[in-house]
This record gives structure tokens, sequence and C-alpha cells, in this order.
């Protein structure tokens, strides 16, 4: 607890020497970040490859591909969104100044999972310090060596009292937890994320969490089945399927199963080959533990393809269910393991009741050439997010918000959503000491005429257009008045002529 209290000070004091507040210096440790990043980029993999089994390619760019866009994209932003935004004022505000201060929170806490063990301390510790903060970074210990690498390197680049590493499991895990932080991201299992929410609420802590579920995959009978799969494939078996986005169960008619089934199975042999564990493509089942748990829910199921495993080596093979019964175990907690179960129902509409019967997933997948259909399933479900006819792309794209839903998580993060969620919104208005009779309407006594008063000014829904009209009728009339006062006075001038030259007589010659 003591050791906890001294690297979470330190923090909080470095954070009230208000260093991490200007923008030059968020600027500096983000490229500090990416000098990083490009520096170490072989023990990285290095570390990624012991934790995961995760080969260049994959580990490049599923965890450091991420990471540079996100700076690329934070560094080139940030003035813009840490820039006060001036808001819509109304009749009572028109001379004030009225807009959003963007500032930091303080010191913040970040909690990573294992299974993207890099990007996804990364990515939130990209947003925290964008936004100004202090930030305490505890990466998963599941992945050892990529939490030992992070313990080594971010001291090695970034500011040491603002941004400690605090490495450990469980128990440091619950101490740090003790300590007050102006927020906390977590990443990972919904279990550990009410752990989180609780220690939070001792301190009125807001909290992001990146929760997990079963995300569902309808397939409709209306659809490209080659396609469709072959994305399936790509998203459900990458990291060993150990990612908190993938495909959880495909939700299909019964006529098509087999058809998935085959397309499925052809995926496989072209992205991994005909022996798959000797795939450098393919990845392992983190731990023994997790190994089991995914093993054991392949018990008193139909292994339509796959089921191999080697525990030595924490090897399970692309799997394929078919004729899940909803009620069975790999129907009931997250799968995140290279298993697919495929359960059959009769309609789109059935797809979507036994979607609502079920918690709010992290993802939900919809593959139709009908895109009516897609959003009608979209209009009638609740996910974190969506992505139709593709899956896990959504992570991708920085301007959708990351995040769940219910059991699945809170508070979203990526892009300007990591720096919006880790900065205070502080609303400005800053008025003069002038026009002081206008204040008459607020001040007591009151009394029915101020009442009205109030009412024009604060409850009246002008409707632009009427505005427009009458705005338009306005300058029309003072077009005419000034036309009209204009012509007299021309034709005074014109006069005025006319009667010089009879005067003096008109030039000879005209
Ligand atoms: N929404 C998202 O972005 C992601 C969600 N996930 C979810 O995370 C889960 C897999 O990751 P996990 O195995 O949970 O990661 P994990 O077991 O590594 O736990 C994550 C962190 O929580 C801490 N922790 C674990 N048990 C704890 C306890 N009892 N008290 C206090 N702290 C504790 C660990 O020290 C670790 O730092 C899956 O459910 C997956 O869906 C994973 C990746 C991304
Ligand atoms: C492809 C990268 C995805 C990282 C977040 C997850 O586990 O779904």
């Amino acid at each position: 607890m003591e050791r906890m209290q001294q690297i979470v000070g330190r923090a909080r004091a470095a954070f009230r020497t208000g260093r991490s507040r200007p923008l030059e210096f968020r600027i500096q440790q983000l490229k500090a970040l990416e000098r990083m990043v490009q520096e170490k980029e072989k023990e990285i993999l290095a570390a990624l490859k012991a934790d995961l089994n995760k080969c260049g390619p994959n580990a490049y760019s599923h965890e450091i591909l991420g990471v540079l866009g996100e700076l690329a994209l934070t560094m080139e932003k940030l003035p813009s969104w840490a820039a006060p935004q001036p808001v819509k004022k109304n009749l009572l505000t028109m001379r004030d100044e009225a807009y959003i201060n963007y500032e930091p929170l303080g010191v913040v806490l970040v909690i990573g999972a294992w299974n993207y063990p890099f990007v996804l301390v990364m990515q939130p510790l990209i947003g925290a310090i964008a936004a100004g903060n202090a930030v305490v970074v505890k990466p998963s210990e599941v992945s050892e060596n990529t939490a030992q690498l992070l313990a080594e390197l971010l001291p090695q680049y970034l500011d040491k009292e603002l941004y400690p590493v605090v490495t450990g499991g469980v128990p440091e895990t619950t101490d740090l937890l003790t300590q007050r932080f102006d927020h906390i991201l977590y990443t990972g299992n919904t279990a550990v994320g009410k752990i989180v929410m609780a220690a939070a609420a001792k301190h009125l802590t807001p909290v992001t969490l990146e929760l997990g579920g079963k995300s569902p995959c309808y397939i409709d009978k209306d659809c490209d089945l080659t396609v469709a799969c072959r994305r399936i494939t790509w998203g459900k078996y990458m990291n060993c399927g150990q990612t908190c986005i993938a495909p959880d169960y495909i939700l299909c008619h019964p006529s098509i199963q087999d058809k998935v089934v085959e397309n499925i199975k052809a995926t496989l042999k072209e992205f991994y080959g005909d022996d798959v564990k000797s795939s450098p493509d393919y990845e392992r089942i983190i731990n023994q533990r997790h190994f089991k748990r995914v093993k054991s829910l392949l018990e008193g199921q139909k292994i339509a393809h796959g089921g191999e495993s080697d525990e030595a080596s924490c090897f399970i093979a692309p799997t394929i269910l078919t004729d899940v019964s909803p009620e069975s175990k790999v129907m009931e907690e997250e799968i995140f393991g290279p298993v697919l179960p495929i359960v059959t129902v009769k309609s789109v509409e059935e797809a979507i009741e036994f979607i609502n019967c079920r918690e709010k997933p992290l993802a939900l997948y919809v593959f139709s050439n009908n895109k009516e259909l897609i959003k009608r399933v979209i209009s009638q479900t609740s996910s974190g997010g969506v992505t139709g006819n593709d899956v896990i792309m959504h992570f991708f794209l920085s301007t959708l918000p990351f995040g769940g839903v219910g059991h699945s998580g809170m508070g979203a993060y990526h892009g300007k959503h990591s720096f919006e969620t880790f900065s205070h919104r502080r609303s400005c208005l800053i008025k003069d000491l002038k026009m002081e009779s206008t204040n008459k309407m607020r001040y007591p006594p009151g009394s029915q005429k101020k009442v009205d008063w109030a009412k024009f000014f604060l409850l009246k829904r002008f409707n632009k257009a009427r505005i427009g009209l009458f705005v338009l009728a306005l300058l029309g009339v003072m077009a005419a008045v000034m036309i009209k006062s204009h012509q007299s006075v021309l034709k005074r001038k014109a006069l005025m002529v006319v009667l010089a030259v009879q005067r003096l007589g008109w030039p000879s010659g005209w």
C-alpha cells in the first residue's frame, strides 16, 4: 500500500507543478513515445512473440500500427482539440464570451489487458497525455514480457514522475485501486470491471470500462457467403480468437449452416495452410488457465471442424461447432478463444430476439446484401459498436468512439474521443459589467411581467424561417426608404442642374 501511495503521490505532486499542461510539453512527450516505438520496434515485437506467439507482421499490424497512427493523429490535431470551443449563445448572452475549456482531470490510471498488451496500454496512455494528465500505467501481468518491456522503456522516454509504470498482478492492482485517481480506464473482463468500478466509487472517480462479452454475428441468407466467411474467419481466429470484438458466435438459417462451415474451412486452409499448428500466423492461447477454460467449452459439442489441441504449447486448432444449443456453456460465457459456435435461427427477427435476450455485446456484426436489413438489426438491437458486412473494422476508424454498453463497458476512447475522455469540459461564460439595467428582470421583487420577459427571452423557440422572413421584410422596407430618399435627392440635384443650365443657356453645338 505504501509503495502505491508513494507512486501516486509523486505523480500528483508532478501534476501539481503544472508541467504536464503546456501543449508543447504534451506534444514533446508524444513525440518521445513515437521515437520509442520506432527505436524499440524489435524489442516490442519480441515481447509480443514471447507472450502470444504473435509473428512480426501480425504484431506490427495489430498493435504497433495502431499506436503510431494514434500518435500521428493526436500530435496533428491536439492544438485544435485543446483550443477553447466557442458555443452558440442566446439573446441573454449575445454580448458575452461563451466557450468550453478543455482541462486535464489530474492523475489518471490506465489498466491494460493481456490480449493486445501493447496497443491497449499505449492508446489510452496517448489520450491521457494529450489531455495534460499525469498517468499511472498498469500493464497486465498475464502478458508478462510486454509488461516488463513497458516498465523498462516508458521511463526511458517519458517524464518519470508524471508517467510511472506499476507492474504486478492482482494484489498490486488491488492496492493501486485503493488510491484516489481522477479517472480510471480499465480494459479487461466484466467481473474485474465491477471490482474497478467499486473501488473507484469510494473516491467518486469516473471510469471508462473497456470490457468484453459475446459479440453476435448474424449471416443473412441473402449474402455472398464466400466473402462473408472470409472476413469472419479473419476476425475470429486472429490472435487465436483472443480479441474482445471477435465474432463470438454465428447466427444463421439452418439451410446455410453447412455452407458457412465449408467456406470457413476453405478460408482457414488458405490463411494457415494444411498444418495450422506450424503456421507462423496462428497464435497461441495466453496460458494454461485460459487453455483449460476454452478446451472445456468443447465438451458435448458437435465439432464440425478443428478441436485438436496441445496443452504443452497452449495450442487449440481453429474450431467450428454446429447446431449449438443456446443453453450450452459455450453460449453462456465469452469464448475468447478459437472456437466458433453456430446457432441456427429461422429468421432475422429470431436473431434479433436472440441477441436482445442477452447482455449487450461489445460488438455486433451483420452480413447481408440488404443494407436495409442491416440497418433494421442495428435499430432493433444494442451493442458497443457495429460493423456491417465485416468484423472488427470499426476498431480501426478513430473517429468512431470505441467502447461498450451495459455489461460490455461504459465510456469510449480512440482519437479525439480519448482526448475528451481524459479532459474536463469546463463551461465558461464571461460577461462585462455594463447594461446592468437588463438584469432587473432577474432581480427581486419578482413579478408576472418579469416572468413573461424571461419566458420570451428563454423559452421562446424562435422559428428561424419566420425570423428570416421578418429580417428580409425589414431589409426590404429599409431599402425602399433609402431608395426613395435617394431618389428625392437625385431629383433635387437634377432640378438644380436644369435650373442652372436654363440660367446660363445650353453650350453651343449641343
Ligand atoms: N473492451 C476492450 O477493449 C477489451 C476487452 N477485453 C476483455 O478483457 C478480457 C480478457 O482480459 P482479462 O483476462 O480480463 O485481462 P487480465 O486478466 O489481464 O486483467 C486485466 C487487468 O486487471 C487486473 N486484475 C485481474 N483480476 C483482478 C482482480 N481480481 N482485482 C483487481 N485487478 C484485477 C490484472 O492485474 C490486469 O492488469 C476479456 O473479457 C476481453 O473481452 C480485452 C481486450 C480489449
Ligand atoms: C485488432 C485489435 C483489437 C484490440 C481490441 C480487442 O481486443 O478487440
